[in-house]
Protein backbone atom coordinates (compact mmCIF):
# COMPACT_ATOMS: atom_id res chain seq x y z
CA UNK A 1 0.00 0.00 0.00
CA UNK A 2 1.61 3.08 -1.01
CA UNK A 3 1.68 6.59 1.04
CA UNK A 4 2.23 10.10 0.74
CA UNK A 5 5.31 11.34 2.12
CA UNK A 6 6.31 15.23 2.96
CA UNK A 7 10.07 15.78 2.43
CA UNK A 8 12.33 18.93 2.67
CA UNK A 9 15.75 19.30 0.70
CA UNK A 10 18.56 20.93 2.30
CA UNK A 11 22.19 21.28 1.69
CA UNK A 12 25.14 22.10 3.25
CA UNK A 13 28.32 23.53 0.98
CA UNK A 14 26.92 21.27 -1.45
CA UNK A 15 26.56 18.13 0.09
CA UNK A 16 22.67 17.30 -0.06
CA UNK A 17 19.92 15.64 2.02
CA UNK A 18 16.29 15.08 1.78
CA UNK A 19 14.91 15.66 5.49
CA UNK A 20 12.06 13.70 6.53
CA UNK A 21 10.19 14.59 9.68
CA UNK A 22 8.83 11.49 11.41
CA UNK A 23 7.62 13.40 14.40
CA UNK A 24 4.64 14.40 13.17
CA UNK A 25 4.54 11.40 10.52
CA UNK A 26 6.02 8.69 11.77
CA UNK A 27 7.73 5.99 9.64
CA UNK A 28 9.87 3.71 8.93
CA UNK A 29 11.72 3.27 5.45
CA UNK A 30 13.15 0.25 4.20
CA UNK A 31 16.36 0.07 2.23
CA UNK A 32 15.34 0.13 -0.81
CA UNK A 33 12.72 3.08 -0.04
CA UNK A 34 15.60 5.22 1.13
CA UNK A 35 17.84 4.09 -2.25
CA UNK A 36 14.98 5.39 -4.41
CA UNK A 37 14.39 8.65 -1.96
CA UNK A 38 18.57 8.95 -2.70
CA UNK A 39 18.62 8.34 -6.56
CA UNK A 40 18.58 11.81 -8.61
CA UNK A 41 16.99 10.15 -11.44
CA UNK A 42 13.91 7.93 -10.00
CA UNK A 43 13.98 9.71 -6.74
CA UNK A 44 14.42 12.88 -5.06
CA UNK A 45 18.57 13.14 -5.11
CA UNK A 46 20.31 13.11 -2.50
CA UNK A 47 23.71 12.06 -0.90
CA UNK A 48 22.08 11.21 2.75
CA UNK A 49 18.59 10.77 3.92
CA UNK A 50 18.03 12.44 7.51
CA UNK A 51 15.18 10.92 9.68
CA UNK A 52 13.61 13.44 12.50
CA UNK A 53 12.11 11.52 15.19
CA UNK A 54 11.32 12.50 18.77
CA UNK A 55 14.00 12.16 21.48
CA UNK A 56 14.49 8.50 23.24
CA UNK A 57 16.78 10.00 25.83
CA UNK A 58 16.03 12.17 28.52
CA UNK A 59 17.13 15.88 28.70
CA UNK A 60 17.48 15.57 24.83
CA UNK A 61 15.39 17.03 22.20
CA UNK A 62 15.54 14.97 19.09
CA UNK A 63 16.93 12.07 17.81
CA UNK A 64 18.20 12.24 14.24
CA UNK A 65 18.85 9.44 11.98
CA UNK A 66 21.62 9.14 9.39
CA UNK A 67 20.87 7.09 5.67
CA UNK A 68 23.32 7.01 2.95
CA UNK A 69 22.65 6.96 -0.63
CA UNK A 70 23.30 3.27 -0.56
CA UNK A 71 20.41 2.87 2.20
CA UNK A 72 23.02 1.88 4.85
CA UNK A 73 22.34 3.63 8.12
CA UNK A 74 25.68 5.47 9.89
CA UNK A 75 26.24 7.41 12.78
CA UNK A 76 27.28 10.48 12.61
CA UNK A 77 26.93 13.24 9.92
CA UNK A 78 27.95 17.00 10.40
CA UNK A 79 26.70 18.92 7.06
CA UNK A 80 23.55 17.31 7.86
CA UNK A 81 23.53 18.25 11.61
CA UNK A 82 23.78 21.76 10.53
CA UNK A 83 20.95 20.82 8.26
CA UNK A 84 18.51 18.91 10.74
CA UNK A 85 18.79 22.26 12.88
CA UNK A 86 17.87 24.62 10.55
CA UNK A 87 15.25 21.91 10.18
CA UNK A 88 13.42 21.82 13.13
CA UNK A 89 13.39 25.42 13.84
CA UNK A 90 11.78 26.48 10.48
CA UNK A 91 9.29 23.62 10.69
CA UNK A 92 8.32 24.90 14.29
CA UNK A 93 9.03 21.54 15.78
CA UNK A 94 10.93 23.64 18.18
CA UNK A 95 11.90 27.47 18.81
CA UNK A 96 15.53 26.68 20.86
CA UNK A 97 18.42 27.98 18.45
CA UNK A 98 20.66 25.54 20.52
CA UNK A 99 19.77 21.88 19.99
CA UNK A 100 20.56 18.78 22.12
CA UNK A 101 20.34 15.59 19.25
CA UNK A 102 21.16 11.86 19.95
CA UNK A 103 21.92 10.07 16.76
CA UNK A 104 23.22 6.53 16.64
CA UNK A 105 26.71 7.19 18.11
CA UNK A 106 26.51 9.77 20.81
CA UNK A 107 24.91 13.60 21.33
CA UNK A 108 25.78 16.32 19.00
CA UNK A 109 24.75 19.83 19.97
CA UNK A 110 23.78 22.22 17.06
CA UNK A 111 23.20 25.96 17.61
CA UNK A 112 21.67 28.40 15.36
CA UNK A 113 23.87 31.38 15.21
CA UNK A 114 22.65 34.95 14.62
CA UNK A 115 24.79 35.25 11.51
CA UNK A 116 22.68 32.76 9.78
CA UNK A 117 25.77 29.71 10.42
CA UNK A 118 25.32 26.69 12.29
CA UNK A 119 27.91 25.55 14.95
CA UNK A 120 28.00 22.06 15.67
CA UNK A 121 29.43 20.73 19.16
CA UNK A 122 30.22 17.50 17.27
CA UNK A 123 31.60 15.67 20.55
CA UNK A 124 35.25 14.41 21.24
CA UNK A 125 37.10 12.43 18.49
CA UNK A 126 38.00 8.79 19.15
CA UNK A 127 41.57 7.72 18.07
CA UNK A 128 41.94 4.35 19.66
CA UNK A 129 42.03 2.08 16.30
CA UNK A 130 39.81 -0.86 17.64
CA UNK A 131 36.85 2.07 18.41
CA UNK A 132 37.01 3.75 14.64
CA UNK A 133 37.40 0.75 13.81
CA UNK A 134 40.79 0.23 12.32
CA UNK A 135 42.70 -2.96 12.10
CA UNK A 136 45.68 -2.36 13.35
CA UNK A 137 48.22 -3.67 16.00
CA UNK A 138 49.25 0.06 16.71
CA UNK A 139 48.02 2.80 17.77
CA UNK A 140 50.24 5.65 16.07
CA UNK A 141 48.69 8.13 14.70
CA UNK A 142 49.97 7.88 11.25
CA UNK A 143 49.83 4.63 9.84
CA UNK A 144 51.19 2.82 6.21
CA UNK A 145 48.02 1.51 4.51
CA UNK A 146 48.57 -0.82 1.48
CA UNK A 147 46.48 0.19 -1.53
CA UNK A 148 46.31 -1.68 -4.47
CA UNK A 149 50.03 -2.08 -4.18
CA UNK A 150 50.61 1.56 -3.42
CA UNK A 151 51.44 2.58 0.50
CA UNK A 152 49.52 5.47 1.83
CA UNK A 153 49.79 7.25 5.02
CA UNK A 154 46.70 7.70 6.81
CA UNK A 155 45.43 8.67 9.98
CA UNK A 156 42.12 6.94 11.41
CA UNK A 157 39.94 9.56 13.23
CA UNK A 158 35.79 8.60 14.33
CA UNK A 159 33.62 11.04 14.41
CA UNK A 160 31.09 8.95 15.17
CA UNK A 161 31.75 7.53 11.99
CA UNK A 162 35.00 6.26 10.59
CA UNK A 163 37.77 8.42 8.51
CA UNK A 164 40.97 7.63 6.88
CA UNK A 165 43.01 10.19 6.80
CA UNK A 166 45.97 11.39 4.20
CA UNK A 167 47.86 14.16 2.89
CA UNK A 168 48.63 15.31 -0.59
CA UNK A 169 50.39 17.93 -2.22
CA UNK A 170 47.38 18.89 -4.34
CA UNK A 171 43.80 18.04 -3.64
CA UNK A 172 43.28 18.70 -7.12
CA UNK A 173 45.24 16.23 -8.56
CA UNK A 174 44.48 13.75 -6.02
CA UNK A 175 43.71 9.99 -6.59
CA UNK A 176 40.26 10.61 -5.20
CA UNK A 177 38.34 8.21 -8.09
CA UNK A 178 40.91 5.43 -7.88
CA UNK A 179 42.15 5.34 -4.37
CA UNK A 180 38.22 6.58 -2.60
CA UNK A 181 36.57 2.79 -3.66
CA UNK A 182 39.43 1.09 -2.61
CA UNK A 183 40.42 2.63 0.60
CA UNK A 184 36.10 3.03 1.42
CA UNK A 185 35.92 -0.66 1.04
CA UNK A 186 39.67 -1.93 2.44
CA UNK A 187 39.96 -5.12 4.92
CA UNK A 188 41.08 -3.05 7.54
CA UNK A 189 38.45 -0.84 8.58
CA UNK A 190 35.48 -3.79 8.85
CA UNK A 191 32.78 -0.87 8.89
CA UNK A 192 34.51 0.23 5.76
CA UNK A 193 35.48 4.28 5.89
CA UNK A 194 35.12 7.69 4.42
CA UNK A 195 38.46 8.41 2.41
CA UNK A 196 40.00 11.94 2.62
CA UNK A 197 42.10 13.91 1.04
CA UNK A 198 43.91 16.48 2.87
CA UNK A 199 46.28 19.20 1.20
CA UNK A 200 47.70 21.57 3.85
CA UNK A 201 47.73 25.28 2.75
CA UNK A 202 49.36 27.29 5.63
CA UNK A 203 48.88 26.70 9.61
CA UNK A 204 45.13 27.98 9.56
CA UNK A 205 44.04 26.89 6.00
CA UNK A 206 43.43 23.14 4.59
CA UNK A 207 41.56 21.79 1.40
CA UNK A 208 39.67 18.52 1.82
CA UNK A 209 38.35 16.19 -0.89
CA UNK A 210 36.58 12.98 0.86
CA UNK A 211 35.36 9.83 -0.72
CA UNK A 212 32.56 9.21 1.14
CA UNK A 213 31.71 5.52 2.72
CA UNK A 214 28.08 4.75 1.27
CA UNK A 215 27.65 7.80 -0.93
CA UNK A 216 30.52 8.46 -3.30
CA UNK A 217 32.55 11.83 -3.46
CA UNK A 218 30.38 14.64 -2.27
CA UNK A 219 31.03 18.08 -2.22
CA UNK A 220 31.56 18.83 1.12
CA UNK A 221 31.82 16.26 4.13
CA UNK A 222 31.45 17.76 8.13
CA UNK A 223 32.99 14.79 9.94
CA UNK A 224 35.63 14.44 7.04
CA UNK A 225 36.23 18.03 7.58
CA UNK A 226 37.23 17.18 11.36
CA UNK A 227 38.46 14.35 10.95
CA UNK A 228 41.07 15.86 8.86
CA UNK A 229 41.72 18.95 11.12
CA UNK A 230 41.82 16.56 14.10
CA UNK A 231 44.39 14.25 11.89
CA UNK A 232 46.24 17.47 10.74
CA UNK A 233 46.41 18.94 14.27
CA UNK A 234 47.97 15.41 15.41
CA UNK A 235 50.68 15.43 12.32
CA UNK A 236 51.95 19.19 13.63
CA UNK A 237 50.56 20.31 10.24
CA UNK A 238 48.40 22.75 11.43
CA UNK A 239 46.32 24.62 14.45
CA UNK A 240 43.09 25.37 15.74
CA UNK A 241 40.97 27.01 14.33
CA UNK A 242 41.40 25.90 10.85
CA UNK A 243 39.42 26.52 7.78
CA UNK A 244 38.79 23.66 5.74
CA UNK A 245 38.05 24.84 1.57
CA UNK A 246 35.77 22.13 0.36
CA UNK A 247 34.76 21.80 -3.37
CA UNK A 248 31.09 22.93 -1.64
CA UNK A 249 32.86 25.96 0.22
CA UNK A 250 34.41 26.61 4.00
CA UNK A 251 33.85 25.46 6.88
CA UNK A 252 35.98 26.41 10.38
CA UNK A 253 36.73 23.74 12.62
CA UNK A 254 38.15 24.34 16.00
CA UNK A 255 40.14 21.62 18.28
CA UNK A 256 41.80 22.02 21.43
CA UNK A 257 43.26 18.58 21.13
CA UNK A 258 42.95 14.92 22.27
CA UNK A 259 39.83 14.31 25.05
CA UNK A 260 38.36 17.82 23.91
CA UNK A 261 35.13 17.95 21.29
CA UNK A 262 35.65 19.87 18.20
CA UNK A 263 33.20 22.20 16.96
CA UNK A 264 31.95 22.79 13.12
CA UNK A 265 30.58 26.04 11.87
CA UNK A 266 29.36 25.86 8.23
CA UNK A 267 25.93 27.30 6.28
CA UNK A 268 22.54 25.08 6.29
CA UNK A 269 20.24 25.87 3.29
CA UNK A 270 17.00 24.91 2.48
CA UNK A 271 16.10 24.49 -1.02
CA UNK A 272 12.41 23.14 -1.20
CA UNK A 273 9.74 21.34 0.09
CA UNK A 274 7.56 18.70 -1.41
CA UNK A 275 5.60 15.63 -1.49
CA UNK A 276 5.53 12.57 -2.78
CA UNK A 277 4.42 9.13 -3.28
CA UNK A 278 6.22 6.24 -1.50
CA UNK A 279 6.03 2.93 -3.29
N1 LIG B 1 29.16 8.98 4.48
C1 LIG B 1 29.24 9.13 5.94
C2 LIG B 1 27.93 9.73 6.48
C3 LIG B 1 27.72 11.18 6.03
C4 LIG B 1 28.83 12.09 6.47
C5 LIG B 1 28.96 13.42 5.75
N2 LIG B 1 27.97 13.72 4.76
C6 LIG B 1 29.12 14.57 6.74
O1 LIG B 1 28.75 15.70 6.44
O2 LIG B 1 29.70 14.30 7.83
C7 LIG B 1 29.49 7.77 6.58
O3 LIG B 1 29.11 6.75 5.98
O4 LIG B 1 30.05 7.74 7.68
Amino acid sequence: MSRKLAFTKMQGLGNDFVMIDAVRQPIQLTEDQVRYLADRHFGVGCDQLLVVEPAQTPGVDFRYRIFNADGGEVEQCGNGARCFARFVFEQGLTDKREIRVETKKGIIAPRLEADGNVTVDMGVPVLNPADVPFVSDSDAYVQPLDVAGTSVAITAVSMGNPHAVQVVADVDTAPVAEQGPLIEHHPRFPARVNAGFLQVVDEHRVRLRVFERGAGETLACGTGACAAVVAGILRGLVASPVAVETRGGELTIAWNGVGTPVLMTGPAVTVFSGELTLP
